[in-house]
Order: C-alpha cells, then sequence, then structure tokens
C-alpha cells in the first residue's frame, strides 16, 4: 500500500521526508516530529526502490533504534533485512566483524564493556608493577576514554597514567579485544588508513540519517562524515536545546560543524509541536528562552491549552513518592488511564529507590530504565564471559574471569607463573595453559597442571559445540549444568538457597531468551559471534520485556525522545536539579541543566506534575531542600500551585498534603 506522504505530514515535514537527496539540517523542538518524520522519510525511500542496503539510519538507542525498525516495517509491509537501523556503536561493531582483520585484529574480536575494563587496567598495572589496589579503576577508565576519544591530551596532572595506557592497549590488542571507544574509533581509522575500503563503505551507504544529532560526539560525526562526503546525501535531525550529554563528549558544536562541512545544505525547521497541550508547550518555551547559547526557536500547538502543571511541595521524599504512588493509582482508578501512560522521572538514579517502594507499596506495577542491566549482573556476565572465552580464546580478561569460576584451585601464585609463560612466548593465558598441559617442565604443580589441562579440554569441545551455530542455547545449558554452576552459586551465597535460586533462574531466563533468539525466523545468521555482539549492545533500556502496562520509571537522560500521557518529575530542589555540581563550576554547566529540565517537561503530551520537597533525606541525614530555580522560570499563569503556605494561612491544623489528597479523593492510608 502506499504511503501518502502528503497527507500524513506537515508541509515542512513532507519537504523533509521528500527530499532524499543532499544533505539536510533539521533542527527542531521537541515533539515536532522530527523521529516520526525520519520513518517516512526511509519508507518513503524503499517505495521508491531505493534498496535497503543502501540506507544507513543511525540513533541514539537500540530502544530507538528497534522502534523505528518496527515503525518502518508496519509502514512498508516488507521483511527488513537488509536495512541498517543502528546506534552508532552497533554500526562500529557491523563494520569491524567485517573489516576488523584490515588492522591486525581477528574477527572474533571480544567487546569489553565498562567492567571488563576496569579488569584489563587492573590486570595492566599489575603488569607494570603499579598497585591496582591504589588506583580509581572507574576514574581512569573515564580518562582513557577521553584520550582515545580526543577529548583530553596527556598534561602533567594525567601523564603519571600513560604508561599505564600504552600497558593497557597492548593488552587489549594481545586479546583480541576492543573497548567501546574502538567500536568508533577503529572504523575511523580503518576508513582513514584503507581508502579503498571506504570506498567501498561508501558505495554501499548512500542515504545516512542520524537522529538526536546534538547528542552526537565529535568522533561519532567524524565517522559520520567520512561515509557522507562523497554521496552527501545526509539528513541530520536534533535539537540543540536538548543536548544533554556534554559531559562525555558530545558536542552541540556539531551543528555548526555541519554547517560548514556541508554548506549546500537544505535546512527545514519544524515548528509545530504535536506532542504536548498548550500550557505544558508554553512553560517549555519559557524556561528554554533563558538559554543564550542556542538557536532561536518558537514552537507552537494545534491542540488546547489543556490543563495546569502542578506544583507540590511535600514534606519530605516519603512523602514525595507516597503522593506519586496514590495519584498515580487514583488517575488509572477513575480516569482510565492505563499505567504505561505515566512516566515518573528523577534526575538521578539514587532518587528512583524510594519511588519503587511506594509503587510496590500501593501495588502499582512499573518498569525502571536506568538501573543495572540484567545482561550486567554477575551470574550472567559469568556465563558470557565462558562464551566469549570459547569463541575468542586469547581473550585473557574473560578467560581470568572463568578460569577459578566455579573454583578450580588454581592459585594466584599459578596465575603469575601462566602468565610468565605466556608474556615470554607472546602467548595468550590460554595458549599458556594449553601448552602446559604437555610439558614436561610445567612452571605448576602438578595438580594444577590437571586442572589446566581438564579446562582447556573442557573448552576445546564446548568451542567445536558452539561454533557449529547449532543449538547453541543447549550447548550453554549443558556447559552450565557441567561446570557445576549452581554448586558454586551455593557456597558463594554461603549457602542462601533463596539468593542462589533466585541467581540460577535468571540464568534461566538468560538462556531462553538465547534460544529464542537463536531460533528467530527473521534471523539470518544466527552464530555465537553476532549473538555475542548483540548483547553487548544491550543496555539497561532494552532487556526488559515491552507492551506490559507499566509505570516507567527512568532517569530524565533515559527518557529522550520518549512520551507519555502523564508525566511526574520528582526531585524538583535546586542541587538536585540544577544538580549541585552545575552550581559551582562553569555556568555552560546550568544551561545543561536547564536543558535537561527541557527534556523532562518536554515528555508530557496531557498533564505535567511538578514536585519539591521540603526535606529529603541524604545518605541517612535529613537536610533542607529548596525548590529549584527554574519552577520560577515558568510563568504563574500556567501553574496550579499546592503551596506549603496555604497551610498556614488557613490556620488549620491539617497538613496542606493532606488536604490535596482529600481533594483528589485520595483515600487516606490506613
Ligand atoms: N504530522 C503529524 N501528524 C500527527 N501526529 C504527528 C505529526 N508529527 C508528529 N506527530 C506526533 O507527535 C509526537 C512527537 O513526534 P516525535 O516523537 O517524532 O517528535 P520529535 O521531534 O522526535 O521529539 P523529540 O525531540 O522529543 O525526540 C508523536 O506522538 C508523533 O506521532
Ligand atoms: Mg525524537
Amino acid at each position: 500500500m502506499a504511503i501518502d506522504l502528503a497527507k500524513e505530514l506537515n508541509k515542512e515535514q513532507f519537504i523533509a521526508a521528500s527530499t532524499i537527496d543532499g544533505p539536510l539540517l533539521i533542527i527542531a523542538g521537541a515533539g515536532s516530529g522530527k523521529t516520526r518524520m525520519i520513518t517516512f522519510r526511509i519508507a518513503h525511500m524503499l517505495e521508491e526502490g531505493i534498496p535497503q542496503s543502501s540506507i544507513l539510519a543511525l540513533t541514539f538507542t537500540n530502544k530507538a533504534a528497534r522502534e523505528m525498525s518496527d515503525r518502518i516495517r508496519s509502514l512498508t509491509g516488507k521483511r527488513l533485512s537488509n536495512l541498517t537501523v543502528s546506534t552508532f556503536h552497533a554500526f562500529g561493531v557491523k563494520v569491524l566483524r567485517k573489516s576488523i582483520e584490515y588492522l591486525d585484529y581477528k574477527s572474533n574480536f571480544s567487546i569489553y564493556d565498562q567492567v571488563d575494563k576496569t579488569a584489563l587496567i587492573k590486570e595492566s598495572a599489575r603488569g607494570i608493577g603499579m598497585i591496582p589496589e591504589d588506583l580509581d579503576t572507574w576514574e581512569i577508565a573515564n580518562l582513557f576514554s577521553s584520550v582515545k576519544t580526543g577529548r583530553e591530551k596527556w598534561n602533567r596532572e594525567n601523564k603519571l597514567y600513560k604508561p599505564l595506557f600504552e600497558e593497557y592497549l597492548a593488552n587489549l590488542h594481545a586479546y583480541n579485544a576492543v573497548d567501546f571507544d574502538d567500536l568508533i574509533m577503529l572504523p575511523i581509522r580503518l576508513f582513514e588508513e584503507f581508502p579503498e575500503v571506504l570506498d567501498a563503505y561508501r558505495r554501499r551507504y548512500r542515504y545516512i540519517m542520524v537522529d538526536e544529532f546534538q547528542d552526537t560526539s565529535l568522533a561519532q560525526y567524524h565517522l559520520m562524515k567520512l561515509l557522507a562526503k562523497k554521496e552527501r546525501n545526509i539528513c541530520v535531525v536534533g535539537d540543540d536545546d536538548q543536548s544533554i550529554y556534554s559531559w562525555r563528549g558530545a558536542n552541540y558544536q556539531n551543528i555548526v560543524n555541519f554547517e560548514k562541512d556541508f554548506p549546500e545544505l537544505l535546512e527545514i525547521k519544524l515548528e509545530q509541536n504535536y506532542r504536548s497541550t498548550g500550557n505544558i508547550l508554553a512553560a517549555a518555551n519559557q524556561v528554554i528562552a533563558n538559554n543564550k547559547n542556542r538557536k532561536s526557536k518558537e514552537l507552537w500547538t494545534g491542540l488546547d491549552n489543556g490543563r495546569s502543571i502542578e506544583i507540590f511541595y511535600p514534606d519530605d521524599d516519603l512523602k514525595e513518592a507516597e503522593f506519586i504512588a496514590q495519584l498515580i493509582a487514583t488517575l488509572s482508578m477513575r480516569e482510565g488511564y492505563k499505567y504505561h501512560d505515566f512516566g515518573v522521572l528523577v534526575r538521578t538514579n539514587s532518587l528512583a529507590a524510594t519511588i519503587e517502594n511506594a509503587f510496590l507499596a500501593e501495588n502499582i506495577p512499573y518498569k525502571v530504565s536506568g538501573g543495572q542491566s540484567f545482561f550486567q549482573r554477575k551470574e550472567i556476565k559469568d556465563i558470557i564471559a565462558y562464551l566469549r572465552v570459547l569463541s575468542n580464546p586469547d581473550d585473557d580478561v574473560n578467560f581470568l574471569r572463568i578460569i577459578n569460576t566455579p573454583r578450580r584451585g588454581i592459585g594466584r601464585v599459578s596465575l603469575e607463573k601462566l602468565r610468565e609463560l605466556a608474556d615470554e612466548k607472546e602467548w595468550s593465558l590460554y595458549s599458556a595453559a594449553s601448552a602446559i598441559r604437555y610439558a614436561e617442565d610445567a612452571p605448576v604443580s602438578d595438580k594444577v597442571k590437571a586442572a589446566l589441562g581438564e579446562f582447556v579440554t573442557f573448552i576445546e569441545y564446548y568451542r567445536e559445540q558452539i561454533l557449529t551455530g547449532k543449538k547453541m542455547a543447549d550447548t550453554t545449558r549443558s556447559l552450565v549444568d557441567k561446570v557445576d554452576y549452581w554448586g558454586y552459586l551455593i557456597m558463594e551465597n554461603q549457602k542462601n538457597e533463596r539468593a542462589a535460586r533466585w541467581k540460577y533462574k535468571n540464568i534461566g531466563i538468560f538462556l531462553d531468551l538465547f534460544e529464542r533468539w537463536e531460533k528467530d525466523p527473521d534471523n539470518d545468521d544466527p552464530n555465537i559471534y553476532n549473538y555475542l555482539n548483540r548483547i553487548t549492545l544491550i543496555t539497561r533500556d532494552d532487556d526488559q520485556e515491552e507492551n506490559n502496562d507499566m509505570v516507567n520509571l527512568m532517569t530524565v537522560h533515559a527518557s529522550k525522545g520518549l512520551e507519555f500521557e502523564i508525566v511526574f518529575l520528582a526531585g524538583v530542589e535546586d542541587t538536585i536539579m540544577p544538580h549541585a555540581r552545575s552550581l559551582e563550576e562553569d555556568p555552560d554547566n546550568i544551561e545543561e541543566e536547564r536543558r535537561l529540565f527541557y527534556v523532562a517537561i518536554t515528555r508530557a503530551k496531557q498533564k505535567l506534575y511538578l514536585t519539591s520537597c521540603k526535606t529529603r533525606r541524604v545518605s541517612r541525614e535529613v537536610i533542607d531542600s529548596s525548590p529549584s530555580r527554574f519552577l520560577e522560570e515558568i510563568p504563574d499563569h500556567l501553574i496550579e500551585y499546592h503551596q506549603p503556605e496555604e497551610e498556614v494561612e488557613s490556620g488549620e491544623a491539617m497538613d496542606y498534603f493532606e488536604k490535596i489528597r482529600a481533594k483528589l479523593g485520595i483515600p487516606d492510608k490506613v
């Protein structure tokens, strides 16, 4: 069925979606249909006969990428086996899987996440005689990332870590592993050093689109530009007012760069907001106008003014959480809202716990984005580490993770001996273990030698099984059994069987997911490498069940691009939002905090509730809290206040908060 672009889109959106050649820049405010326009644009291109394989669409999260593909699939009714809609990182993996051999890696490379990375930093520190326990490896991991992506240079303060960095790089390469930064930086290197490779990719991806362009890092921009420079069919969409990742190198400077690099571009403005009612939009417009550093733009909406924005001042964070939970319960009962119509947003993860508690107390189903990912749990990472070693035995970090998990009686000293042998011969630990098996003069005791031998035989056996790509989940199930992971869990949890059972159940869930992926008819190439890539890039937002009727509790950062009928923003207090950090440092930071506030309020379609506590517990202490300065930037006439003064004026003993509850018809808690 043909898509009627002119009917589905407004005039500006239509121009943007139907102009498929040449560079296009669309900087437009929240809810103006940028993401929707891109999906229509791609569907339209496919209808015009452009092959799927020529299109590359890059977005910010896996979730957004998935939603976009689903949308295009339903618009076109086509199976999308050759269309690339992904995050920058997933795209990097795709390129590297195919072409990393040019850069002297093997194509079965491992991808290290932050946890693996810190483990490798420790390992590298040991290697050059630094004491790992003295290092803040998390901090150092961030420094390495900044250096790698060119955000930071070696200077007098940080150069202390330069030898460690070099050791880290050497190890990473020796283990045939890459870190997240490499997923962007190595494709750049590949393209710059091998023009013929770049040429091939340019011929393939002739049409490129980038959503959330304002949060593209300098390195990502560079990669994108390399690909687009020749054909120049590149469409970027974003909103400078929603740039909220400058701390990790995202830089809306890129908008300026884009204008410089593609001077012939067509710029299109989208000014109609389809998401929010008039009052919410007016508040958003007013607030963001206080930022100096921005392209000026004003959104309008065809929708009614809608209801006022309500601000509440609960006594403390417990009351705040209780209030949110009870109001959600009431609204869903009386006004027919579904749980998934509610978005509850917080500035930092630490604020979510109290609210979760209140949801539990009220029996409100909810899901949290921004917590620990299922795939980051220790028990899951252990099993993944086995899969990684099976697919890439040179991966020393994962070798070390599993060599004694479960216990095999191979101690620190034996591992050091193994390390020495490996270093001397320039082998991986696994190769060293494998050689020791038959060695006459093994540097370890006979007992350890036997244990290592058994381990290597075990890995060899399962490696063969898993590489066939048949029944991989079954193979993994048998592996879990064989190493007696259950026995290990019981031991590790000090005979707390409940905890052990819970973890074991997680592994069951993991295996079921694996099997489902393996058997998915849409899955063209179910092999272990593809599986590992996929789960390494999964972030906490992706592994939750979709389409369930649950309240969405998340950080403002995680809410980017989403929308909800009703939004609660909790903790709208100075030192939380704006964050304390931003109040001291560079004045630009307050603008970033304001953008964050803008992102939060523009998620709301019909109704916005803001809460600001009078006191708040911060690590067991109760501190006074004051309302966020941003609240004053919302014009009074848009707001219905539930002022703390009310209780004083009325002269009644009843807490103002109780009155609000009475007014809303929320029953007292028994
Ligand atoms: N022309 C249109 N007709 C009807 N609805 C539209 C139109 N354009 C956008 N919408 C609706 O407006 C809402 C916002 O659209 P979308 O999420 O694409 O905006 P956005 O600009 O990407 O927002 P954000 O900046 O928050 O990412 C969606 O519910 C979308 O379906
Ligand atoms: Mg969007």
